[in-house]
């Protein structure tokens, strides 16, 4: 994917970071239109809403259909918003770009569906129209086939990619409604640095309360861009009501954002990260040093016959390592995470002896 071009839309200077903003879902043409006019008023460039909306169980609001593709494109010509929705399957695509939409994106439940990428990817051939596209990620935590679902839609011909990160199913409650897990949107970002990501804190926080933190967050890890729920009326939406916000709560969120986007970096931080690189390189000796204590027990253990995974020594280098964590100031459950990685290849090192 060299050949990704930076996420533009014809006719409009993208801001940094990238808005989005517009309702869950399309409803009625007067919530259509009042909460594009609040937006337009407040700056936002491009509008989002939900046309088709994926519901987990049946009878739920499905969205209003092809009618509220009218109402987007009297947003644009009454306001000059570029208009953007998601689309899941052949017919949305054919319908949307009917309508002329300026951008798509692809929901959470479809890039998790090679058979629906591929379907759309198609149709977008077939049509000829490099439109832009933003990839959401699968709900599973896969990064392989969230890169898969934009690999489908460059091999189509769509240059102007863009991710959108939207946190990853978990059962059961918690803070969240979609897991963060960073660490995935940041290993993309790694590979193809050329590939926009933006940050949907509305479905990964799922209240209200929890969109300034998270969006600031992403901004703080150098995404390009967040794609925010907003409704005239948030109360009475039909879908998503907790986590969505009026124009007014937006621009407040908006105008108290920090975007970070220094240059080059100042020589203080040139000698903190000499200091790391040094701190890296002895905490790869000792871990070494350490894989080949775990070697000798092992060839002792084939000696005499004992099983390699000791649960009552490994249950206490956990705790006495944990607690020394914590007076140190590390978290529990970072070293929980690293103890149990070094576990794990402790006891691979030595079952390898024992073959
Ligand atoms: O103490 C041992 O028996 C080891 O082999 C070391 C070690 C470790 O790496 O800490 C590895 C495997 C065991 O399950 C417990 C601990």
């Amino acid at each position: 994917m060299e050949n990704i071009q930076p996420l533009a839309i014809d006719g409009v200077e993208l801001s940094k970071p990238i808005i989005i903003s517009g309702p869950c879902s399309a409803e009625t043409e007067e919530q259509v239109l009042e909460t594009a006019t609040q937006l337009a008023r407040k700056g936002v460039k491009i509008y989002r809403a939900g046309i088709w909306k994926p519901r987990t169980k049946p009878g739920g609001f499905e969205g209003v259909g092809v009618p509220g593709l009218a109402w987007l494109n009297k947003v644009r010509k009454e306001t000059g918003m570029k208009i953007s929705t998601e689309v899941a399957n052949r017919s949305h695509v054919e319908a949307a770009l009917e309508y002329d939409l300026d951008l798509l994106w692809i929901g959470a439940r479809t890039s998790a569906n090679p058979f629906a990428m591929q379907e759309i990817a198609d149709v977008l051939r077939e049509s000829g129209r490099d439109i832009p596209v933003l990839v959401k990620n699968p709900v599973n935590p896969d990064l392989e086939l969230w890169i898969g679902a934009l690999e489908r839609l460059y091999n189509a011909g769509i240059t102007r990619l863009g991710v959108i990160h939207r946190g990853f199913s978990t059962y059961g409650e918690h803070i969240y409604r979609n897991h963060p897990q960073w660490r995935i949107p940041l290993e993309l970002r790694i590979r193809y640095p050329q590939i926009p990501i933006i940050c949907d804190p509305s479905h990964i926080g799922g209240k209200r309360e929890l969109i300034a933190s998270l969006s600031q967050q992403a901004l703080d890890m150098g995404f390009d861009g967040l794609i925010i729920e907003s409704h005239c009326n948030p109360d009475c939406a039909w879908s998503d009501k907790n986590q969505q916000i009026t124009p007014e709560v937006l621009s407040v969120i908006l105008d108290n954002l920090v975007y970070r986007d220094a240059p080059a970096p100042a020589e203080s931080l040139v000698q903190l990260r000499r200091q790391i690189d040094q701190l890296d390189n002895e905490l790869l000796e000792v871990l070494a040093k350490r894989m080949n204590i775990s070697r000798e027990i092992g060839t002792y253990k084939r000696d005499h016959n004992m099983p390699v995974v000791q649960p009552n020594r490994y249950g206490d280098v956990m705790s006495t390592r944990i607690l020394a964590a914590k007076s140190m100031g590390i978290g529990e459950e970072f070293m929980r995470s690293i103890l149990s990685a070094i576990h794990e290849e402790s006891v691979r090192l030595q079952v390898e002896i024992n073959k």
